[in-house]
């Protein structure tokens, strides 16, 4: 059996705030490894509001616990946030029904990551990070909110499509009634790469009465009708709805974009530097569950040159009022 390696330091408490920091790496177990003989592992992370438990197919998954009662779950497998739950018990991440949680298939829900590429190309659609398990380096809690900084660096099935060596910091932190990451991606070779990335992500709706405001004016590659060829348009609504299919790029986007679930929620969509937003909804390709998710991506569609040593950031932060 493949074990975990784990670096735990005492925590650190700073008062007033009692501040808790854990720094540790714990390494998810390969795929084929029994993720119940690592439970024990788990239990030695420490940091209040941080808990690493046996998700859905026995992958790993780490629970944020705020203490006004959100909660976050995430998977290190793709480094893939499936539930955010504001205290009032809402969850407003959506995963499909028809999701996966074998280790090999990407979680298709919550807030999967593209990355190193957006949609298809020279490698798999979206890229391979939401292939492959990412470790956990950091957690802290502070003043309550829990934060979690998960790590993927590059490994014999990335190297196989995209031969560089590369570390990507993913820092999310659980506050009362937002979550908010940071993704760092740090060129560690010894020679230039790029890359194209997104935050895939699947938010609860109802489809035919969302809306997202603050992309008007915006120019468009849209993808429906011919995915191979995007028609180059300019978003001229206020509130761009999900009638039927959709599947569109928004370049140059706002740092700020408003979704109204139709669940009677309004969800602030806030970034730096994410260039580009992306509006999906299958429809009828996805009978089962197009109705109950939007998806509003914030995206680096053109690609991202950076240079040994270098590293690119961006943030997102989701809220509701
Ligand atoms: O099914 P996947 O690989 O998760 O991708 C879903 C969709 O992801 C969106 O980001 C793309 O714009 C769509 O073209 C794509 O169909």
């Amino acid at each position: 059996m493949a074990m975990a390696s784990i670096h735990i330091s005492l925590p650190t408490l700073t008062p007033p705030n009692l501040r808790r920091v854990n720094r540790y790496c714990l390494q998810a177990p390969k795929r084929s490894s029994p993720v119940v003989a690592m439970a024990s592992s788990y239990k030695e992370i420490a940091t209040s509001g941080v808990k690493v438990t046996e998700g859905e197919g026995k992958l790993p998954k780490v629970v944020l616990t705020g203490s006004n009662g959100s909660e976050a779950d995430v998977y290190l497998f793709g480094g893939c946030i499936t539930s955010w739950k504001v205290p009032n018990g809402k969850d407003l991440l959506f995963v499909r029904p028809d999701a996966v949680f074998n280790g090999k298939k990407p979680i298709s829900g919550g807030v999967p990551h593209c990355f190193p590429q957006f949609g298809p190309g020279q490698m798999q659609q979206h890229g391979f990070a939401r292939n492959l398990d990412w470790s956990i380096i950091d957690s802290e809690n502070v003043q309550g909110d829990p934060i979690l900084t998960l790590e993927l660096k590059d490994g014999p099935y990335s190297r196989a499509m995209w031969d560089f060596s590369f570390q990507a910091l993913y820092k999310i932190t659980l506050q009362t009634k937002s979550l908010s990451t940071e993704l760092i991606i740090k060129n560690t070779d010894n020679k230039p790469f790029s890359f194209s990335t997104a935050l895939h992500t699947y938010f609860r709706a109802s489809a035919q009465g969302a809306s997202v405001k603050g992309l008007k004016g915006r120019k468009t590659l849209n993808k429906d009708p011919d995915p191979k060829n995007p028609l180059e348009g300019k978003e001229e609504r206020d509130a761009v709805t999900f009638p039927g299919f959709v599947d569109c790029v928004y370049l140059d986007a706002p740092n700020e974009l408003h979704l109204d679930n139709g669940l009677g929620d309004i969800i602030s969509i806030k970034n730096t530097n994410w260039s580009d937003a992306v509006l999906w909804n299958p429809y009828l390709t996805m009978e089962a569950c197009y109705k109950d998710f939007v998806c509003v991506e914030n995206a680096q569609i053109g690609n991202v040159q950076l240079e040994p040593g270098n590293a690119w950031t961006a943030t997102q932060h989701l809220s509701i009022n």
